[in-house]
């Protein structure tokens, strides 16, 4: 699964620049990080609705979308999924009651 994640962002890496013609993230590229930021939080918002409202294969579908734009946005930001494996492994063991309670008032 973490291969194909690997696989699908050096896919959408490799779209940069490619024709929009053809390319659905090509075209994502070319309208921008704040159109790809809408997109992130459009696919969210279906996320909820479908959590609330639909079944577990809806909901599934949203959330496939919702990390594919995801990693379009964070490509687009020169970002990548190390960057946020490595920020989750910095948490790791941290419980978020503390992390929260240790936060400067
Ligand atoms: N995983 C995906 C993927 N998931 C969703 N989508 C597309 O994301 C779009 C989202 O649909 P929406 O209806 O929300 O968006 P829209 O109406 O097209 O856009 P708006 O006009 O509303 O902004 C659809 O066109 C989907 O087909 C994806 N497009 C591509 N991929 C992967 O990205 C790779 C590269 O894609 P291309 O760049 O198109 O070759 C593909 O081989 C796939 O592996």
């Amino acid at each position: 699964m973490t291969d194909f994640l690997d696989t699908l962002e050096a896919t959408i890496r490799a779209r940069k620049g490619a024709d929009p013609a053809s390319s659905y993230v090509a075209r994502l590229f070319g309208k921008g990080r704040a159109k790809i930021a809408q997109k992130v939080g459009e696919e969210a918002t279906e996320v909820v609705i479908a959590a609330v409202s639909e079944s577990p294969q809806a909901l599934t579908g949203e959330a496939a979308d919702l990390v594919f734009h995801l990693l379009v946005l964070l490509a687009d930001a020169g970002l990548t999924l190390e960057d946020v494996r490595a920020e989750l492994h910095r948490r790791e063991g941290v419980s978020g009651i503390d992390e929260k309670a240790a936060r400067p008032a």
